[in-house]
């Protein structure tokens, strides 16, 4: 799908992966729609709009999508980034996890991706296909290698990513008769803020765990290949590691 003019929407994209995506997007001709809890004060650019809204939420994401198509026009894409990432042992020094905390990750990551994404394809469902293949939308998630090597005190997180990876072809099952290909990127470890959460000490052996080359990643380098999966009309149902090779190890 070309992306000249398209209408995508990028949870999360206040911050780190998402706000790479903004970037690339509206660098390359998109009319972009931000929804993130923060939003950043609102830039001139007339290319891009802030919505406040947060991923788990029903009625207010539905809601922004409206305000979205009303505002920008056709939602076209949407790209889910909104996430978080918080550590906890299943029995930590405090004793058994909170299981609010076990939740919060779940509803965030998982049903908050699951949230936008309907929403979205709803809306995409409703529009005209864009070519003779009955194109109509794309929607691009974010898991985490953390679904497949999940590391000690990431159970929940790693359950979260692990469902996000999992939905990825029975919604592509459910939506590609109608036009929308669906597709999950699986980034390892990306210079982000919500990397700055890890203690240095802990993320140079995560550094040192990448095969090549022995960084962490650049959060342009995930928007190049959300771009690229937009691009490519044959990318579907699939989950994308990013990661440099890295298979990470307990800790
Ligand atoms: C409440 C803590 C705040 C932690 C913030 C976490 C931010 C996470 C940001 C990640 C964002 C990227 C996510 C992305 O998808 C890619 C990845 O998944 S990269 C992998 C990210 N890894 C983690 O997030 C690991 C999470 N786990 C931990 O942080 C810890 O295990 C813990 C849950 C905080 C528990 O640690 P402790 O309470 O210290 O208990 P332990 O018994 O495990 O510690 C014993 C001993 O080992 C040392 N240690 C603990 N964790 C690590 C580690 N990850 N690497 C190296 N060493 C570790 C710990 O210091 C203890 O040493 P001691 O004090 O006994 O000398
Ligand atoms: N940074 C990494 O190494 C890495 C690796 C693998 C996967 N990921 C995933 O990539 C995504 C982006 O991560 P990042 O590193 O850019 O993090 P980040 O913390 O820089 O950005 C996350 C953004 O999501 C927003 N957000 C969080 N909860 C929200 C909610 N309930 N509603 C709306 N917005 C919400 C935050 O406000 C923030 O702007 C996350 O899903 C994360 O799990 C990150």
């Amino acid at each position: 799908m070309n992306i000249t003019d398209k209408v995508v929407v990028i949870t999360g994209g206040a911050s780190g992966l998402g706000g790479a995506c903004v970037d690339w997007f509206v660098r390359h001709g998109a009319k972009v729609a931000v929804l993130d809890r923060r939003i950043p004060d609102p830039t001139a650019d007339p290319q891009i709009v802030y919505l406040e809204a947060d991923v788990t939420q029903a009625d207010s994401v539905a809601a922004v999508m409206d305000k979205i198509a009303e505002q920008l026009g056709e939602i076209r894409v949407c790209i889910n980034c909104a996430g978080i990432a918080p550590a906890g042992k299943t029995v930590g020094r405090d004793g058994a996890l909170a299981l609010d905390k076990f939740r919060q990750v779940i509803d965030v990551n998982l049903i908050g991706s699951f949230n936008v994404l309907r929403l979205a394809a709803e809306k995409m469902l409703a529009l005209e296909p864009l070519d003779a293949d009955g194109a109509r939308g794309v929607i691009i998630n974010t898991a985490s290698v953390a679904a497949f090597e999940g590391q000690i005190g990431q159970a929940a997180y790693a359950a979260s990513k692990g469902g996000v990876a999992a939905m990825t072809l029975p919604i592509a099952r459910d939506l590609g008769p109608r036009g929308v290909r669906v597709n999950t990127i699986a980034p390892g470890v990306f210079e982000t803020p919500m990397m700055a959460g890890l203690n240095e000490e802990f993320v140079k052996p995560l550094e040192q765990a990448v095969q090549f080359p022995k960084r962490l990643g650049r959060a342009e380098e995930f928007a190049k290949l959300a771009a690229h999966i937009v691009d490519n009309d044959y990318l579907n149902g699939e989950v994308i590691r990013l990661d440099g090779g890295i298979r990470m190890g307990p800790r």
